[in-house]
């Protein structure tokens, strides 16, 4: 298997970003600093597009400290995070994974989508989510002892998970958990404005559409729109396009395949937005 497994490794604290625009829900921010300065490992359970990744990214910045994100996938094995050996001109040689850089110099991990990676990775993730926080590396022979500035924070979304993936509790109950959800009407307003400029009054507009959609019924839908489909709405709403349109492209037809569905979902559009 290749690094290219490993996706989206990014690092924050080193990036030219001067802060990331959070819009705080709850007390989010104060339990992750008091897990962070209490060396705990971080657990956030939420559905899709509700935040989790932007508020991990947020506090990266704000504890200045490097981020590395791994997307996890069904393919994806302990080695993936931890590293491996690679062939260069001079022979072998050992690059540390996503997972090893953040416990050798410190900075947090954050795999995303946790219970999609394939069952080895437990066995490194256990020993350092406990009080041991060390991660044997068999390959190397090495017995890391984790830096103190290193920190496991792990995400999922209930909504996606089956029998067969779902977390064991010996390994949940290695976590300070936090469960995310899609912020009151007046919080996702907020966030639509700062993160798109949209007006407003069509932001107000769009949340009270959402959450109508939301609250419906016997829909057939896996899941409901994200703040982030609000906010390519916004976008596109900002920039004139015509709001029913709109609705289709980012508020119905992302949800489903359904053409019943979608026509249920567009009439409820229809209630708030003419063409
Ligand atoms: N509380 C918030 N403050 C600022 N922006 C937010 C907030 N919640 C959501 N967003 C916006 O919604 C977008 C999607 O959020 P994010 O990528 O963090 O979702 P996620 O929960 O990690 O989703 P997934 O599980 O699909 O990876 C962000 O890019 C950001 O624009």
């Amino acid at each position: 298997m290749t690094t290219s497994n490993v996706q989206a490794v990014t690092n924050v604290a080193d990036s030219e970003q001067e802060g990331i625009f959070y819009q705080e829900q709850h007390n989010e921010s104060a339990l992750f600093e008091y897990a962070f300065n209490n060396q705990l490992p971080v657990l956030i359970k939420g559905p899709t597009g509700c935040g989790k990744t932007r508020f991990i990214e947020h506090m990266a910045n704000k504890l200045n400290k490097p981020l590395y994100t791994v997307a996890c996938h069904d393919d994806l094995t302990a080695s993936d995070l931890v590293g491996r050996h690679l062939i260069g001109s001079d022979g072998t040689y050992w690059q540390d994974g996503p997972l090893t850089r953040a416990v050798r110099e410190g900075g947090i991990c954050y795999l995303d989508e946790v219970v999609e990676a394939r069952k080895d990775t437990t066995v490194v993730l256990h020993p350092l989510a406990d009080n041991r926080r060390i991660l044997p590396i068999d390959r190397t022979g090495e017995m890391l002892e984790a830096h103190p500035d290193f920190m496991l924070v792990v995400s999922y979304n209930p909504g996606y998970q089956n029998l067969l993936k779902g977390m064991k509790p010996s390994t949940r109950q290695r976590f300070v958990a936090m469960r995310f959800d899609y912020p009151e009407a007046e919080i996702e307003q907020e966030i639509l404005i700062k993160e798109t400029g949209v007006e407003p009054r069509l932001a107000g507009r769009l949340i009270e559409l959402a959450h109508a959609l939301r609250r419906l019924e016997d829909n057939d839908l896996d899941e409901v729109a994200s703040t982030r489909l609000l906010i390519y709405a916004a976008k596109m709403l900002k920039v004139g396009m015509k709001p029913l349109e709109v609705c289709r492209c980012c508020l119905a037809e992302p949800l489903t395949d359904d053409p019943q569905t979608i026509e249920a979902l567009m009439e409820v559009a229809r209630i708030y937005f003419d063409d």
